[in-house]
């Protein structure tokens, strides 16, 4: 799913330049289930933007599915972050004036190959899918911190993504629902999706098939 060779980014030009991530090296398979961990401004969050393709390395090779990233054109970009990315984060980011329903409908709108007509009933199973079908009309503010970290995986997985980029997912969330997420999170893994997740808690990323840690921008160990 995803091969990195000799990785590099830095922020900045001249004597303002920093350099934040120095050659990582790393392939995650189909299915499969990483941790990333280290400490604040290791580069953990700079290093899931490149992998979600919201930024770009400055050197290095980034290949998914076999594809140099740096080879597509800014549509065909677009279009794998729309179609084949899912995204989580820490606080959710769902939209406050939307339901639930609509909230995870909202990426249906970049995929052709469902029909207009179909997008509430795709949306309502992908919330039955993680337990939400008794909310499909809530609004965020009326639902728990876990109930919205629901329905913000019911909107990464909508398109069927086959990778799954996790930010800090159970960072707001007491230890017993953070669990009952990242369980629903592994689950999404052995269905298929690659899973990476940025986590500061060790007993989350001992969870996943394999963590990596990062400091000062390199791979310092891989289990
Ligand atoms: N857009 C940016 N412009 C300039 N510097 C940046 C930018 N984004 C991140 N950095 C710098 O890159 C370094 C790594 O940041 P990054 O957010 O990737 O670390 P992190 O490991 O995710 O930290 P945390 O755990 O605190 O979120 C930091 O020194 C940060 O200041």
């Amino acid at each position: 799913m995803i091969q990195l060779q000799e990785l590099q980014h830095s922020f900045g030009q001249g004597q303002l330049k920093q350099q934040v991530l120095h050659g990582i090296s790393l392939s995650i398979q189909d299915g499969e289930s990483v941790a990333i961990t280290g400490p604040s401004g290791s580069g953990k969050s700079t290093l899931l933007s490149i992998l979600g393709l919201l930024d770009t390395a400055t050197a290095g090779q980034y290949l998914l599915r076999n594809q140099p990233v740096n080879q597509l054109s800014r549509q065909q970009k677009n279009q794998v972050r729309n179609r084949h990315i899912g995204w989580i984060f820490q606080n959710f980011n769902l939209i406050a004036d939307m339901t639930a329903l609509e909230n995870v409908a909202l990426p249906l709108r970049f995929n052709p190959e469902v029909a207009t007509s179909a997008y509430r009933q795709r949306a309502a199973e992908v919330l039955a899918q993680v337990g939400l079908a008794d909310k499909l009309h809530a609004r965020p503010s009326k639902l728990s911190g876990g109930q919205q970290q629901r329905v913000a995986i019911a909107r990464a997985l909508v398109n069927k993504p086959g990778l799954i980029l996790a930010d800090e997912p159970t960072g707001n969330l007491d230890s017993a629902t953070g669990q009952s997420i990242m369980d629903l999170l592994l689950q999404l893994a052995t269905e298929g999706s690659a899973l990476v997740m940025v986590t500061h808690d060790p007993t989350i990323a001992s969870q996943c098939q394999r963590s990596v840690h990062l400091v000062d921008g390199r791979l310092s160990h891989a289990n």
